[in-house]
């Protein structure tokens, strides 16, 4: 029986670790984490992180060929091909700290692995993770100054492309799975070995093959390219504001071009996520270190952009409530970076509500899926401190000025402004007229999703800031 243990239980390492197993019953999977908390969580019914779909392909699999643990040395020594997904955060000091991809997780993990595996065998690592391109290298270095001389080592890159809240489809069709190896035979053997494991679900076509280098910078350059999208299209929303087009109009106009496409072109309050902006930074490193400066300063330039949509939102909710938001209360919906998950890291929420907190507004937070403590936690954090294991969620000190309540209409209840930040399915289901009854007039809606009627809204009284969109006239300065 083939043997896959897969260090790194998280949003990656949980979901596709359970897809393979349930799609492959004579594959035993092992998941394995430090995080003891974590690996009790995905053995309970109260799975560690929210994910439509999972919990049915974790309980069809959970205990038949799919297992979580952890005992690190007992599987990794006993797997044919093991997936490595720990975190790869960005530096918070050092060299490269505030960009470069922290990569101690890593390379501890490939220390475990060179400790305790045992030849003569045939092992195949396989990079999970997103990881600067050349990582392989230097994990190669790691495994085979470290490792029993009898084991050979064999590394791939295999990067994920899942998005979060849509895991388990994207995970059961995926638009293709990357495998990166040598060009030698043991490179192709290993290659063709994992390429065998998808292959039980994924169409061959759809399972591309590259050499190493390719793959990594694959991962990097793909969601480079995701959220310059979205950076290109929150830049026209500003536009748009000015000028009285709509980006929803511009959006789709550009769209049905077959050669732009219509996906990733939805205007936000920012793009958010523990990738996008990491993946970035890293990029922007790399091609520092390799003397690419104009190519690192355009690639930064969607964050830059980011920030700056971000900025612009929180100007246009205190410019709108004439220039100060002091002392209101101020409903939030949504604090996860997007809907369908309880996800907080690097949430566009961050920035936002600390823009009005600084300007001394009282925020009640409603989210359906994020805790109150990750809330607090998010809002009072350092940057980049969040994506390391056991982040102090727990020990996370209450802010004054934050409340997070469990109902909407109790976080909108005498709120002087509702401010939309995560496009929650729910919220358009919210009864309006018993919100605008409840709230202190005027009383401001401010889209940052634009997931509402904006007419309705306007017909009920509301004030209405809508991403994009022509100004309501009551926020019009002129
Ligand atoms: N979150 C996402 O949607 C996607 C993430 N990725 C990439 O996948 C990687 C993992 O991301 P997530 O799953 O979101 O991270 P995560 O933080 O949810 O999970 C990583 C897990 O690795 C564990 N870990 C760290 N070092 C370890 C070690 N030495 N031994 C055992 N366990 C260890 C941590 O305790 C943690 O539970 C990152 O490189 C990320 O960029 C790629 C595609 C999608
Ligand atoms: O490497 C990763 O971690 C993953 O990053 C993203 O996935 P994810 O961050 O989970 O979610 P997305 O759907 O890409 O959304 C990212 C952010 O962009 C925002 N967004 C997305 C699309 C859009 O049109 N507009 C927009 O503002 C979302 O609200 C969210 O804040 C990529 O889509 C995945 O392919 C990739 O595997």
């Amino acid at each position: 029986m083939v043997k896959i243990a897969c260090i790194g239980a998280g949003y990656v390492g949980g979901p596709t670790m359970a897809m393979i197993a349930l799609k492959c019953p004579e594959i035993e999977v092992v998941v394995l984490d430090i995080n003891e908390d974590r690996i009790a969580a995905w053995n309970s019914d109260s799975l560690p992180i929210y994910e439509p779909g999972l919990d049915e392909v974790v309980q069809e699999a959970r205990g038949r060929n799919l297992f979580f643990s952890t005992d690190v040395t007992k599987h990794v020594s006993e797997a044919d091909i093991i997936f490595v997904s720990v975190n790869t955060p960005t530096k918070t000091s050092g060299i490269g700290a505030g960009k470069a991809a922290d990569l101690s997780y890593w390379e501890s993990a490939a220390r475990m692995i060179a400790q305790c595996c045992k030849g003569p065998a045939f092992k195949i690592v396989v990079e999970k993770s997103t990881v600067p391109v050349k990582t392989a290298e230097a994990i190669s270095k790691v495994l085979r100054t470290n490792g029993d001389s009898s084991v050979h080592f064999e590394i791939l890159s295999n990067p994920e492309f899942l998005a979060e809240g849509t895991a388990v489809s994207d995970l059961t069709a995926p638009d293709r799975v990357l495998i990166g190896g040598k060009e030698d035979a043991d490179g192709q053997r290993a290659v063709k070995a994992l390429a065998d494991v998808y292959a039980h679900w994924v169409p061959r076509a759809q399972i591309l093959t590259t050499n190493l280098w390719s793959a990594e910078l694959a991962k990097l350059t793909a969601n480079a390219m995701l959220a310059q999208r979205i950076s290109s299209v929150n830049s026209i929303s500003a536009l748009c504001e000015e000028t009285g087009a709509d980006v929803s109009e511009v959006a789709r106009s550009i769209g049905m071009d077959s050669r732009i496409g219509s996906k990733f072109l939805n205007a936000s309050v920012g793009f958010g996520g523990s990738c996008f902006q990491k993946d970035i930074l890293n990029l922007v490193y790399i091609c520092e270190t390799q003397g690419l400066q104009k190519v690192a300063d355009y690639w930064r330039m969607v964050i830059d952009i980011n920030d700056y949509q971000k900025q612009r939102y929180v100007e246009r909710v205190i410019g709108g409530m004439f220039n100060t938001v002091s002392n209101k209360k101020i409903a939030v919906l949504g604090f996860a970076f997007k809907k369908d998950t309880g996800d907080t890291r690097e949430t566009p929420a961050i920035d936002v509500c600390r823009g009005l907190i600084a300007d001394g507004a009282k925020l009640f937070v409603y989210d359906p899926k994020v805790e109150a403590q990750h809330v607090h936690y998010e809002l009072s954090a350092a940057k980049f401190s969040w994506d390391h294991p056991k982040a102090p969620y727990a020990s996370a000190s209450r802010l004054s000025s934050v409340s997070v309540v469990k109902d909407p209409y109790e976080a909108c209840d005498g709120a002087h402004a509702i401010c939309v930040l995560t496009e929650w399915d729910e919220f358009k289901q919210l009864d309006f007229p018993r919100l605008y009854a409840s709230m202190t007039k005027p009383a401001f809606i401010f889209d940052g999703r634009n997931i509402l009627d904006h007419a309705a809204l306007r017909e009920m009284g509301f004030v209405v800031y809508a991403l994009g969109k022509p100004l309501d006239p009551f926020l019009r300065k002129d």
